[in-house]
C-alpha cells in the first residue's frame, strides 16, 4: 500500500537556522527518503528587480505564494512538480527542475505559513526563533562566507528588511506546533548554545513527564520541562542546556525511542554521530546535543505522522 508523503514545514527569518536544522532531520529519516524544498525558489522577482522596485524577498507580494500552495498540495498527494530554482549566488532564476516527492518532504523558507491554504498542507510545523542579535551574527557570517556579500551589505540588508520581518515573518510563529530557540547561556562565553523548545498542544508530543519526576527543583537542571504561555496560549516548554551530560541526553533520547522503535538506531550513543553537527568558527566540525535532540524530536513527529495516514 502506498501512503501520501508526510510534509514538514521549517519556517524562520533569513539565517535563523533552517538549513542547519533540516540537515540532521534528513539524516534521521534517511536522505534517500527525504525531498527538501526551499521556498526561496518561489520568489517572484530576481535580485536586480527587487532592488529596482525597492521590495524585499520577505514581502508576500514578492513571492508566488499561490504557486507554492499549488505545489505543496500536489506534493502532499504524491504528485510531481516542476519547481522554479532561485540561485542565491547570483540572485537569478535557473531552469525549473522536476521533483517527485519522497516519503518525507521538508519545506523550508521564509513564508511557509503565510496563508491558510499553504498551512493546511503540513503534518508538522516548526518555527525557528533565535534572538535577533544571534540571527544577525549568523547572517553576517553565512552571507559573507557563502553568498559573496560584504559585511556592510548584510548589515544594510538586515536594516532594510526589519519592517518586513516584523510584519510578515515573525507573526508566523503563531502557526507552529514547535518553536525552536537556540540561545547563548548567561554564564558562559563559549560558543555552545542552549535550546528552548515551545511545544504547542496542536500535535501530540512525546511523554516527557519523567523529566518532571527527575527535576531537583533547582533552576540549574540542564534539562527542564515547564509550563508557560506563548502568544497568550498555554504551552509546554522543554529546555536543554549545552552542558547537559551524555547521560541526560541519552535519557531524553530513550523517551523518544521507547515510543518509536524505528528511531532506535539514532538513540544509541554510537548512532547519533551525524546529528547536531555544526561548523565552528574555523570550519571545524562541532556537535551540539541541544541541536541533536531538537532534530530527533522533529524526526519523531514525522515518523509518528506516518502512522496516522
Ligand atoms: N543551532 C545552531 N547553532 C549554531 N550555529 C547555527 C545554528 N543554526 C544555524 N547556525 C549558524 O547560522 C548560519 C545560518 O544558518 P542556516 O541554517 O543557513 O540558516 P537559514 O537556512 O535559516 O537561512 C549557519 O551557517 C551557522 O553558522
Ligand atoms: O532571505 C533570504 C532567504 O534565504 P535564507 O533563508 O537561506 O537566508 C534570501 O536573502 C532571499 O531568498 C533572497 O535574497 P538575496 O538577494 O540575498 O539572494
Amino acid at each position: 500500500m502506498t501512503h501520501r508523503p508526510i510534509i514538514l514545514g521549517i519556517v524562520g527569518d533569513s539565517a535563523a537556522g533552517k538549513t542547519t536544522l533540516t540537515r540532521g532531520i534528513a539524516q534521521v529519516l534517511g536522505e534517500e527518503n527525504v525531498t527538501v524544498i526551499c521556498t526561496d525558489d518561489y520568489h517572484r522577482y530576481d535580485r536586480k528587480q527587487r532592488a529596482e522596485m525597492d521590495i524585499t524577498a520577505l514581502n508576500p507580494d514578492c513571492n508566488y505564494l499561490d504557486i507554492m500552495q499549488q505545489h505543496l498540495t500536489l506534493l502532499r498527494t504524491g504528485q510531481s512538480i516542476l519547481k522554479p530554482i532561485y540561485n542565491h549566488h547570483d540572485g537569478t532564476f535557473q531552469p525549473p527542475e522536476y521533483i517527485k516527492p519522497n516519503r518525507f518532504v521538508i519545506v523550508e523558507g521564509l513564508l511557509g505559513y503565510a496563508t491558510r491554504g499553504i498551512r493546511d498542507n503540513y503534518d508538522v510545523k516548526v518555527y525557528l526563533a533565535p534572538p535577533e542579535s544571534l540571527r544577525c551574527q549568523w547572517k553576517i557570517k553565512r552571507d559573507t562566507m557563502k553568498r559573496g556579500y560584504s559585511e556592510e551589505d548584510v548589515i544594510l540588508a538586515l536594516k532594510q528588511r526589519e519592517p518586513d520581518s516584523e510584519d510578515f515573518i515573525r507573526p508566523q510563529r503563531k502557526s507552529a506546533d514547535v518553536i525552536v530557540t537556540f540561545y547563548p547561556p548567561d554564564d558562559e562565553n563559549g560558543t555552545s548554545l542552549n535550546v528552548r523548545l515551545v511545544l504547542r498542544p496542536t500535535i501530540p508530543h512525546p511523554d516527557f513527564s519523567e523529566i518532571f519526576n527527575q527535576q531537583s527543583g533547582h533552576h540549574i537542571d540542564a534539562v527542564r520541562l515547564g509550563l508557560d504561555r506563548d502568544m497568550g496560549k498555554p504551552v509546554d516548554v522543554l529546555e536543554i542546556d549545552s552542558h547537559a551530560t551524555l547521560e541526560q541526553v541519552n535519557a531524553l533520547e530513550m523517551m523518544l525511542c521507547n515510543e518509536l522503535p524505528s528511531l532506535k538506531n539514532f538513540c544509541s550513543s554510537g548512532g547519533n554521530q551525524n546529528l547536531g553537527i555544526l561548523a565552528g568558527t574555523t570550519g571545524e566540525i562541532l556537535q551540539s546535543y541541544p541541536l541533536a535532540l531538537t532534530q530527533l524530536l522533529i524526526a519523531y513527529h514525522m515518523i509518528k505522522a506516518t502512522k496516522l495516514v
